[in-house]
């Protein structure tokens, strides 16, 4: 036996054991008495267990019953208070947006996004990247025609490879996520990749594997200590790994940029960025490259498994509801025939088709606890206390599935978002899959773009089977950062 190396795990487990002991008691000391209510957890750990095993989202709807609309649960030195309900979230993220819309601190968001960018900044920093963030894409076509037919030529290479597969089983999940990832690309970068291209095609795998790895209940955010344990039990060090080769594919993106920039040809976000670094200054905090780097990182990770996850939990509907499936694509011929793509001027005659997304973006419900908002000082709400430093999260699918809110919400029903005359009736506006308030998905128009173009476009060439007939795609879930559908295969086989 290696005396040597079981003498320095030992040494560091006791030093990190002890360390988290004096921060937990430390943190938990400074807590009011009056914080939300919840369990009390196992010492040291807290509730952490609760978090990492079955279903959380279940969990979580005991726990309301239990404890309320809000609630709290411990975990390591933090309190993580969780927001339950159309109600509650209206008032915290909307009424009282100023105070609710800021980020948590912590290891992620100080050491791998050094709290720049547009996901993981708060306050004043935040604000001026989203309004900066938000109207370029604008000037780039997002919501808009021009954004149309980069999506048109992107829809156009993915047909053609599914196509290729000639009605054989195969599997949606990466081909759709280079789809997405390419959108994002020729926004961002002003390009598209081959769907071969394997620094591509690793930089796709990095991102899902990191919104695999990233879950509320995950060691590093409450725990960032992890990370010196010998080995990598956590997963931490390689989710670390993956984000360090991800900023160095941004960085060379950004370095190749700076070479071919040229003033009067903005070719993508990258370049509005540089134009405005060259007029504010390298030092200005809003146009400095780390924040260019952080947010072009947040556009890509946000901006790319969220929409094809969707996608995939769509086809999965479909192909367990064939009358659904053929209700979609009449709607589609009457509308739009078969001899040119769908296109943005078609969706308003097509209630069939909007009521289905909304459908499928409540029950695939991808973001159910969205992503996590902190306290960065004293909360007072509903006669309680969040402390500064809490972790704020919204249940989302406390909304999406109640059942005052939604009948049977169990059951997949487009219907239930159309009127006696067909058209929407108005209670889409509940299903908050894109969040609510300040911090709101800032790619929201982007996606819904998307998954009309890309839904619409493959119902109009193909019909969907599963694998075989006794091999229905399973509606089972795992949870990372996005709720996705367990991988499948299925045949798209190409209609006459
Ligand atoms: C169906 C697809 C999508 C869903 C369901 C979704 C959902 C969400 C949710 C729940 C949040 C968290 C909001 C909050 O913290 O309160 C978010 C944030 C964000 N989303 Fe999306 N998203 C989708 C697609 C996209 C796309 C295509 C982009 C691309 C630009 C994008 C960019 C972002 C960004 C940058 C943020 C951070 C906003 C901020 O912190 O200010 N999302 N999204």
């Amino acid at each position: 036996m290696d005396f040597g190396s079981l003498f320095s795990f030992n040494t560091v487990t006791v030093a990190f054991v002890v360390v988290l002991l004096i921060l937990l008691v430390s943190r938990t000391l400074q807590w009011p008495a009056n914080v939300p209510p919840g369990p009390s957890g196992y010492p040291i750990i807290g509730s952490m267990p609760l978090l990492r095993k079955g279903n959380v989202l279940e969990t979580f709807r005991k726990l309301r019953a239990q404890y309320g609309d809000v609630f709290s649960l411990k975990i390591g030195p933090n309190l993580n208070v969780v927001i339950n309900g159309k109600e509650a979230l209206r008032e915290a993220f909307v009424k009282r947006g100023e105070e609710f819309s800021d980020r948590p601190g912590g290891f992620m968001t100080e050491n791998i996004f050094h709290s720049k960018g547009i996901g993981f900044s708060s306050g004043e920093h935040w604000k001026q990247t989203r309004t900066f963030s938000l109207s370029t894409l604008r000037n780039f076509g997002f919501g808009k025609k021009s954004l149309e037919s980069r999506v048109q030529e992107e829809i156009e290479a993915y047909l053609k490879f599914i196509e290729k597969q000639e009605g054989q089983p195969y599997d949606m999940k990466k081909i759709t996520t280079i789809a997405i990832s390419n959108i994002i690309c020729s926004i961002t970068f002003g390009n598209r990749f081959e769907y071969t291209d394997a620094k591509f095609k690793r930089l796709t795998s990095l991102f899902a594997e990191n919104f695999r790895l990233l879950s509320v209940g995950g060691a590093l955010r409450s725990f960032p200590g992890v990370r010196f344990l010998p080995g990598d039990m956590f997963n931490v060090k390689k989710l670390i790994q993956n984000f360090a080769d991800i900023k160095s594919f941004v960085f060379e993106q950004i370095a190749e940029h700076r070479k071919t920039y040229e003033e009067e040809n903005q070719r993508d976000f990258v370049d509005a960025f540089l134009r405005q670094q060259i007029k504010h200054g390298e030092d200005d905090p809003i146009f400095e490259d780390m924040n260019l780097t952080t947010s072009v990182m947040n556009l890509f990770g946000a901006g790319t498994d969220t929409t094809a996850t969707i996608i995939r939990w769509a086809i999965i509907y479909l192909i367990h509801n064939k009358p659904i499936q053929d209700k979609l694509r009449q709607e589609i011929e009457s509308v739009v025939g078969t001899s040119r793509l769908p296109s943005l001027g078609d969706k308003p005659s097509m209630p069939y088709y909007e009521a289905f997304i909304t459908e499928v973006l409540r029950m695939g419900n991808i973001a159910p606890l969205s992503v996590p908002h902190g306290a960065l000082k004293d909360i007072h709400f509903r006669g309680m206390i969040i402390p500064k430093g809490s972790l704020i999260i919204q249940n989302l699918d406390s909304v999406m599935t109640d059942p005052d809110l939604f009948e049977n919400p169990d059951k997949f029903q487009p219907e239930r978002f159309l009127g006696k005359d067909g058209q929407m009736n108005g209670k889409e506006r509940t299903v908050m899959a894109f969040s609510l308030g300040r911090r709101i998905c800032l790619g929201e128009s982007l996606a819904r773009l998307e998954l009309f173009l890309f839904l619409t476009s493959l119902l109009q060439r193909f019909e969907f089977f599963p694998e075989s007939p006794d091999k229905l795609p399973s509606f089972d879930a795992t949870l990372g950062l996005v709720r996705a559908s367990k991988d499948y295969k299925c045949c798209a086989v190409k209609l006459k």
